[in-house]
């Protein structure tokens, strides 16, 4: 569905992508890592057609720059920087659905379930709005649409868990029928989200691996996190998970999406020396 042939950007004479080729097809999730500046965001905009490059992108067959509106009526894309838009939350979402041909209550009713009190936000200004609210405004507007082809720049960053939840059953969802790129600096964020990873290094593609595939994303675990001790930093940290403590902060209980498991590990790991005991189940 998706092809870079011998790809190659170039910002004034540095050589940002350097030869990427790349197929992908419906069914495939992947990751797309690497480090600052490893290209993950040009070969985005290549692909979205908005630059000039050498070598051959097509979308569905189609040269992204040549049909722009025809390829990106398919694509559902959340940006890692939301655009500094200064039009009302209401304008903006009417604004994407006429562009994608989709229904505007489509957006309203995602947003709606991601947590958005949209008679709240939608007459304020989008430049206006909280981090995770921008965030889940795009979201809406990715999602609110019969998009094939989803491109997500770390779009989890800033939801909470109820909200990840709601994400990642949207994803699962559309897992058969849709590519998804998932872009990422960190692998534990996105892994457990795809069944490919793909990882940049300096424009050019260092590894490309398909993973196992048997991911439950709408998956919620039972918790339960026990302390030699308690300890102020471990409570605020689990607060953030909705954790709660009935023993003053010993063991600790809640519930994780499915695939928040590796990030979740990634934060006990900051207190292996205080963890006594993790039961998921
Ligand atoms: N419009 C531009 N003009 C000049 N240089 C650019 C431009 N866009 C990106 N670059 C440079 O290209 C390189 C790759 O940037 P890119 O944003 O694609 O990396 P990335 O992998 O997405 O990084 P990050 O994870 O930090 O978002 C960087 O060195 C960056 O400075």
């Amino acid at each position: 569905m998706i092809s870079f042939a011998n790809v190659s950007k170039t910002f004034k004479r540095h050589k940002v992508l350097d030869g990427i080729t790349l197929s992908i097809e419906t069914g495939e999730r992947v990751a797309l890592v690497g480090s600052n500046g490893a290209g993950k965001t040009t070969l985005i905009r290549c692909l979205l057609g908005e630059y000039l490059h050498e070598g051959e992108v097509t979308v569905g067959g189609l040269d992204p720059k040549a049909n722009r509106k025809a390829v990106l009526a398919r694509v559902g894309f959340v940006p890692q920087i939301p655009p500094p838009l200064k039009m009302p939350v209401g304008e903006l979402v009417n604004f994407a659905a006429a562009v994608c041909d989709s229904d505007p209550e489509r957006i309203i009713a995602m947003m709606r379930s991601l947590g958005l009190d949209w008679d709240m936000v939608r007459s304020r200004p989008f430049v206006k709005l909280s981090g995770g609210m921008k965030q889940k405004t795009l979201i809406a507007v990715a999602l609110g649409r019969d998009a094939d082809l989803l491109i997500m720049d770390e779009p989890a960053a800033n939801l909470d868990p109820e909200a990840r939840h709601i994400f990642f059953q949207q994803l699962h969802d559309r897992k058969d029928r849709a590519v998804m790129l998932i872009t990422s600096h960190r692998l534990d964020e996105v892994a457990s989200l795809v069944n490919r990873v793909v990882e940049m290094d300096q424009g050019k593609v260092a590894l490309d691996d398909r993973v196992a595939d048997d991911v439950e994303m709408t998956a919620k675990l039972d918790c339960t996190v026990r302390l030699t001790r308690p300890e102020p930093a471990f409570a605020k940290a689990m607060a953030d998970w909705r954790f709660v403590s009935e023993d003053g902060g010993v063991s600790w209980n809640g519930a994780l999406n499915g695939p928040d498991r590796l990030r979740f590990l990634g934060v006990l790991a900051r207190y292996a020396g205080l963890v006594a005991g993790i039961e998921m189940k």
